[in-house]
């Protein structure tokens, strides 16, 4: 005991060298600590945009989410929840536009418990119609007022920040599809290069690509420059008005009726297929409205016949292929450059083709086409036998839609057998539906900056890493320097 008093009293330089390595130590964890702490992520908060897809044959709402710190900068919006509305588009209402707005309170409400009741004010809520709208306003606009008049009413009453209902272009609702496909897939702020979009509606159809081949003065409207992340884009984008997979339909069934009343024998839907219908509701659309024939009063005998091929020559109707002002067209004299990079087709082109078994990009388009062919072919009692769980109206129809996919995207747009392999039919990237909703919320809440935004140079466990080494190396100096700065500090202590 009295030696070891001894040694401390005989040591000079044992309680510096001691004290110095306590603050040393009390020093590092303190600016490792104050490191982590500061730069920790912080515990994640979210935002919320809601955005009403009114469409010609139904209406949907998206929810999407984003980190809220995160907004303008790294984080990726996405869908969290999807309500699709009970009965059709809004533009069915034109003759009771009050049900429009009453059509949507179902799926308000649902919005309501899924967004957190804080966020509620700050989530901004909108609402875009697309070609169902257009043709409404086209033919009767006070009925299409009315019927957003009817929907804005009912969407001010929720407690979300309502930012306006309104139709959107067809050029916005190509060009904000494209944006959905290549945002969700990380091509825009990665400066990728970007995927096509091809959508199918109901009353529209839309195609959208970058083609390093577009000169925009050729055709100045189908043209749409973004600033993206630090990139230039020149979309190129049609939106066919009246070529949505329904209004093709009607177009068709007006073909093979024009000579009047009677019965048609329609090589697009299965043999055995036999349907009354109405001459007033077929042609009750402005796409079809001024062929209706003289004598078309009651109604027709709509059987089926079952044939690929001859469907194909029907479809190929609707087309005109005889005009064209400029070096290169799709069809109805509409420019087109040539077909660049891969293609994104969604909507209606993936509920089709999913249905038929032919989302498989692998497989080469005479087997797509033989696959149709025999699926048209089958008996109309088979196909129902088979299929017990769809709805009839849909059922009828695929053999239609899939020959309709196929001519539009072969004599339509020009896609070859080989050009047809860059086509993926999607319905989600990344659990977000593809579509124009999430596109035009980000451009709406300028969530996608026109230059590359500032990220961080190290990632938090990297910084946390070099912070740490560089403390203990700066104190292993420090002790170094004083034993050198202090020559006292090296004599070896006298133990007594
Ligand atoms: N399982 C399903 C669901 C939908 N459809 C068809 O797909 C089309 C709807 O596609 P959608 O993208 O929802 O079109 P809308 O938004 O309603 O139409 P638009 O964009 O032209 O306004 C309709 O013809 C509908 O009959 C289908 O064939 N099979």
């Amino acid at each position: 005991m009295s030696a070891q008093r001894e040694m401390k009293e005989k040591n000079p330089w044992h309680t510096p060298v001691t004290i110095i390595t306590v603050i040393g130590v009390i020093a590092i964890v303190a600016l490792v600590t104050v490191a982590v702490l500061q730069n920790r992520p912080v515990l994640q908060k979210y935002k919320y945009g809601i955005v009403l897809d009114a469409g010609s044959s139904h209406t949907a709402l998206y929810i999407y989410e984003w980190p809220a710190e995160k907004d303008n900068n790294t984080g990726r919006a996405e869908q969290k929840y999807v309500c699709k509305v009970k009965g059709k588009g809004i533009s069915s209402y034109a003759n009771t536009p009050v049900k429009a707005g009453e059509s949507l309170n179902e799926c308000m409400q649902e919005a309501k418990m899924q967004v957190p009741t804080k966020r509620h004010h700050e989530t901004p809520l909108y609402l875009g119609a697309t070609a169902g709208m257009r043709l409404l306003n086209m033919e009767n606009s006070s009925a299409s007022d009315k019927v957003f008049q009817a929907v804005e009413k009912a969407l001010q009453r929720f407690p979300f920040s309502y930012q306006g209902a309104r139709i959107l272009s067809g050029q916005e609702e190509g060009a904000f599809g494209w944006v959905t496909v290549n945002y969700l897939d990380d091509r825009l702020k990665q400066g990728l290069e970007t995927t096509g979009a091809l959508d199918l509606g109901g009353a529209s159809t839309q195609i959208s690509f970058v083609s390093k081949n577009y000169d925009i003065s050729e055709s100045p409207s189908n043209s749409v420059t973004f600033r993206l992340y630090g990139n230039d884009y020149n979309l190129y984008t049609h939106s066919f008005l009246c070529y949505g997979k329904d209004q093709v339909l009607r177009m068709a069934l007006a073909h093979q009726t024009k000579s009047g009343p009677g019965t048609i024998l329609d090589p697009c839907f299965h043999p055995g297929y036999l349907e009354l219908k109405d001459y007033s509701l077929l042609y009750d659309s402005p796409c079809v409205s001024d062929r209706k024939p003289q004598n078309a009063t009651g109604t027709f005998n709509h059987s089926g016949a079952g044939n690929f091929k001859q469907c194909q020559e029907v479809v190929k109707k609707v087309f005109n292929f005889t005009s064209c002002k400029y070096s290169r067209c799709s069809f109805n004299g509409v420019f087109q450059p040539p077909l660049q990079g891969p293609f994104g087709a969604f909507s209606a082109y993936y509920y089709v083709m999913d249905f038929l078994k032919l989302t498989d990009a692998t497989m080469p388009l005479k087997d797509v086409k033989e696959k149709l062919a025999n699926y048209c072919a089958t008996p109309w009692n088979e196909i129902v036998k088979q299929h017990p769980e769809v709805p009839i109206k849909y059922l009828a129809e695929y053999c239609f839609s899939g020959t309709y996919i196929i001519t539009l995207l072969t004599d339509g747009y020009n896609f070859t057998s080989e050009s047809y392999s860059n086509i993926n039919f999607i319905k989600k990237i990344k659990n977000s539906d593809a579509g124009w909703t999430l596109g035009y919320m980000l451009n709406l809440t300028n969530m996608i900056p026109a230059e590359a935004p500032d990220s961080p140079p190290l990632p938090h466990a990297g910084y946390v890493t070099i912070i740490t080494i560089s403390a203990l190396i700066l104190f292993v100096l420090f002790i170094l320097s004083l034993r050198f700065i202090c020559p006292s500090f090296q004599k070896t202590p006298h133990i007594v």
